[in-house]
């Protein structure tokens, strides 16, 4: 179980806010059940980021706190990063050995684990990034979408009780895609609570429990997919200036509302599917 409460996160920004902080998360409070596959949606800067950040320590809030398996995260940071998986926006920032084994094994082999368990886990993950067959080769002859691949895979081998993959579909290829939805599936069946962020629901609506739509960094939504769905109509998150017609107002301005989500394209029929 992941607990946020009360949680504030600012930022220094002089030249962007009349007192010189931004304020990117803004008092939210929400707890993810073992086994729930939580979508945290929202246009660009609206804070999705920061807030999954602080589930394992990477940013630490300004107020508020956050428990992991009952733990307070700043109490325990080494409980916190074991509990919780995390996969970058950018994969760069997490690849650190020369091979794609080498990279999947890196985290198992610091936690102890005997040869064997490692083995089977780089082979498992992986497979489920539609990689099984890559392990020999070296990180700098990947694409990016491979590399991201890579990543992914490095999460999965931690075994983590709670996975959050942030923007994970990005760059990913229409199999390594169902791929990686298929283990997430997997996953929440086994009790893993996986965390996605996303400005596109399409991928992960059939899968979600609960979406959670940000907007100026509060909770605008929270709610199951049907219900997202009807209250927020075409579900389409992009950022205000990508939007015919749109104004910040639609998303990610001050004082953001449930309706001021809904913006044009799509319905919800569009969504609902799996992909
Ligand atoms: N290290 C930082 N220093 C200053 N401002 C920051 C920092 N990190 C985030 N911010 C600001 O906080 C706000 C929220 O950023 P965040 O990255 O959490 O948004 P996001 O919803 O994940 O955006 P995106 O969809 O573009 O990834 C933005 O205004 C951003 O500019």
């Amino acid at each position: 179980m992941i607990d946020v409460e009360g949680v504030t996160c600012r930022f220094e920004a002089p030249g962007r806010a009349a007192d010189g902080d931004v304020v990117a998360v803004d008092n939210v409070t929400l707890s993810v059940p073992d086994g729930e596959f939580l979508v945290v949606a929202g246009a660009n800067g609206s804070g999705k980021t920061t807030l999954v950040r602080t589930f394992n320590g990477l940013v630490t809030p300004d107020e508020g706190t956050v428990a992991v398996n009952g733990t307070p995260v700043g109490a325990d940071l080494v409980a916190a990063r074991t509990a919780v998986g995390m996969v970058f926006q950018d994969p760069r920032d997490q690849l650190v050995a020369a091979t794609v084994g080498a990279d999947v094994a890196f985290g198992p082999e610091n936690l102890g684990l005997p040869h064997e368990e490692i083995d089977r886990r780089v082979a498992d993950a992986l497979a489920a990034v539609n990689m099984a067959d890559r392990g020999a080769d070296r990180i700098q002859s990947l694409s990016g979408g491979e590399r991201e691949r890579v990543a992914i895979a490095g999460a999965l081998a931690m075994d983590p009780d709670h996975l959050v993959l942030d923007e994970p579909f990005t760059g990913l290829d229409e199999p390594a895609r169902r791929s990686v939805l298929d283990r997430l599936r997997d996953l929440r069946d086994a009790g893993t609570s996986a965390i996605v962020v996303t400005h596109d629901l399409r991928d992960v609506l059939g899968l979600a429990d609960r979406v959670v739509g940000l907007s100026a960094g509060r909770v605008a939504v929270d709610a199951p997919p049907e219900e997202a769905v009807a209250e927020l109509p075409g579900l389409d998150v992009r950022a205000p200036d990508s939007l015919e017609g749109g104004s910040a107002g639609n998303f990610g301005a001050e004082g953001g509302s449930a309706e001021d989500l809904g913006v044009e394209g799509g319905t919800a029929g569009d969504l609902g599917a799996d992909p």
